[in-house]
């Protein structure tokens, strides 16, 4: 497989899975950093469409471009070419109607689970009278199960726990989209498993638009419709998406049995295996420029000017090298 010839999902091959409009869009994304002359293109030509209420997982090696991508649909950075929409309308600057939860929790220390939580609704929900907010809040503590640590600080909390703050507190704004930044990975294994399950419960009763960033085959199976993998970078893109018709609920332990599930999990980590191969294969076959130097000749007391590597030089060097030596030894 080459990564290079890989279709990047275009509005016409993306059609099959949509039904309507988008929800959000990326079309024809580019992003590079750094100066004209000594760039890096991040990522090239990205095209995604999500359908409103849809949950899709994003799939990718590290340094891949995978929080780039989140930072451009969270509208906190923008394309170099190419348009982000939500809703048919351009995505210019972050905004409440896309909530984002990071991998680290970003909770103020200085504010209990509910003040902070309160913090984030007074500014999305101004309107709200005090009992309003009160019971807002309460109801978005009580979906993440965190009801008696409301008035728990942060620094009284579990690393999962405080994710669930974190989680609630983005959820409670309401946004039309969730962008879930690999929120689990820093987790043990038996806490990111509650919070899948936790995740999972939400978004069956609280349906919204979910684009979740993940390393983990699992994870993206046990939560999302569809599973899309970020080709390696540099010039990284979103190639080929897997529909997941796993039905739901879903159990992870069931799900493990399940031969549907057995051949995505292999079908996904085949191509992810072979992108790292082929980006693995491009790696070796780049030549290096190696500088055009000899280390200077001190012992005759004259620095010799640098000279190419070639095998005659080394021959050469290798002689006068042994000549003293013996030399010296004698
Ligand atoms: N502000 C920046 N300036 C220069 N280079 C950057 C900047 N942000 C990211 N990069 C580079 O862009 C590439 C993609 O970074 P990004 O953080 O999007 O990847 P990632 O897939 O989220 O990585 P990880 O999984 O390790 O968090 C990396 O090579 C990174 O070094």
């Amino acid at each position: 497989m080459n990564t290079d010839t890989l279709t990047p999902l275009s509005a016409a091959s993306a059609s099959s899975a949509v039904k309507s409009a988008p929800y959000l869009e990326l079309k024809g994304v580019n992003v590079g950093y750094g100066p004209s002359n000594n760039r890096t293109e991040v990522l090239a030509n990205v095209n995604l469409q999500v359908q409103e209420n849809e949950f899709v997982a994003i799939i990718g090696f590290s340094g891949s471009g995978k929080s780039t991508l989140v930072n451009l649909l969270a509208g906190l950075q923008q394309p170099d070419t190419g348009e982000v929409r939500m809703a048919g309308q351009l995505v210019t600057e972050p905004g409440p109607e896309r909530g984002i939860v990071f991998q680290n929790y970003s909770l103020l220390p200085w504010l209990t689970v509910a003040g902070n939580i309160d913090l984030a609704v007074k500014s999305v929900f101004p309107q709200f009278t005090a009992a309003q907010r009160r019971a807002h809040v309460a109801r978005y503590i009580d979906m993440v199960s965190l009801t008696p640590a409301a008035d728990k600080k942060p620094r009284e909390l579990s690393g999962g726990m405080r994710q669930r703050v974190s989680l609630a507190r983005t959820l409670a704004m309401q946004p039309g989209v969730l962008l879930l930044d690999e929120p689990l990975s820093a987790l043990d294994a038996l806490t990111r498993a509650n919070l899948q399950d936790e995740i999972t419960r939400i978004w069956e009763q609280d349906r919204r638009t979910v684009v979740l960033i993940t390393n983990d085959v699992d994870e993206a199976l046990l939560l999302a419709d569809r599973v899309i993998p970020l080709t390696m970078g540099p010039r990284a893109t979103l190639a080929t998406s897997f529909t997941n018709t796993l039905e739901r609920p879903r159990d992870r332990t069931a799900m493990n049995h399940d031969p549907a599930f057995k051949h995505l999990k292999a079908e996904i980590t085949h191509y992810l295996l072979e992108l790292n191969r082929e980006a693995k294969a491009l790696r070796v076959n780049q030549t290096l420029e190696m500088p055009n130097v000899l280390p200077a000749d001190f012992s005759s007391g004259r620095r010799e000017p640098p000279r190419a590597v070639t095998r005659e030089g080394i021959r050469q060097a290798n002689t006068r090298f042994n000549d003293d030596s013996n030399s010296s030894a004698a």
